[in-house]
């Protein structure tokens, strides 16, 4: 089977300093991948090298059988590449059911013929909603959430986009055991609908438990990528947290 997503070797400079270093990574469909490092290795660049926020000057970067190089963010989210953020961007003035209205209306108008409906798109946002055990809360202001409902939102937001592949940024930094157990089921919940996912986290009881592969950076490369329980044996990877 094809990768979803196939990144070759890009690499990313901010003035003099090499944040990526010609990193190369897989994500074959459905797959849930674990990517883990030490604080200022890279993820985030990479990421946003991935979703388009940042152009990585070499390699490339391939999804669903298309090339993405060159293409903006907003483009990649048509395409199915959603990704959430380590700090939630909700429309604060908007209610809840607004803030997912407003990508539905989005994903309508890029993929025409998937939601043709008022009705329609209604049912999605509810489904939306319902889906982040936040229906109850529609008519609610982001400023009414706790950080967990805080981070469901923010996974709502990205889903309605439809996407075939999400990345989730940091979902569960600062939350309690059970909230980020709450996360985790809801991540599994997607997957098991079909969606890969990228899941990048600092909380390794939550990555083991959820990745089926995991994969390392440490300044700015990939040292390791595999099965995650023996990746975590990996004396360089060992070295590089111990060495944090
Ligand atoms: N816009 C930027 N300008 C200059 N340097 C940057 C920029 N963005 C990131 N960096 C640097 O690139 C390196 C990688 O940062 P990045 O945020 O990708 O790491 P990370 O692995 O996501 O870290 P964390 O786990 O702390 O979120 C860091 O040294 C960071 O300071």
């Amino acid at each position: 089977m094809s990768p979803l997503l196939h990144v070759d070797n890009i690499s990313k400079r901010f003035g003099g300093f090499t944040a990526l270093d010609g990193v190369t990574l897989e994500v074959a469909p459905g797959e849930r991948l674990g990517l883990i490092g030490p604080n200022g290795s890279g993820k985030s660049t990479f990421v946003n090298c991935i979703s388009g926020t940042l152009q990585n000057e070499v390699g490339s970067v391939r999804f669903d059988n298309q090339v993405l190089d060159g293409l903006a963010a907003h483009q990649r989210t048509h395409r199915g590449l959603a990704r959430s953020f380590q700090l939630p961007r909700p429309f604060h003035s908007m209610t809840l059911a607004d803030n997912l209205r407003i990508p539905l209306l989005y994903t309508v108008h890029a993929r025409p013929g998937q939601l043709r409906t008022t009705a329609e798109l209604e049912t999605r946002c509810h489904e939306l909603l319902d889906m982040v055990g936040l229906l109850a809360k529609a008519r609610q202001m982001p400023r009414d959430l706790t950080q967990v409902e805080m981070r469901k939102l923010e996974l709502a937001r990205a889903m309605a986009a439809e996407p075939k592949l999400l990345i989730a940024d940091e979902a569960m930094a600062g939350l309690s055991n059970s909230e980020v157990e709450d996360i985790l089921t809801l991540l599994f919940q997607l997957n098991e609908r079909g969606i890969s996912i990228i899941l990048i986290e600092h909380i390794m009881s939550a990555v083991m438990k959820f990745s089926q592969r995991l994969a390392v950076l440490v300044s700015g490369k990939k040292i390791a990528d595999g099965k995650p329980d023996e990746v975590v044996r990996n004396p360089e990877v060992v070295r590089a947290y111990i060495g944090e």
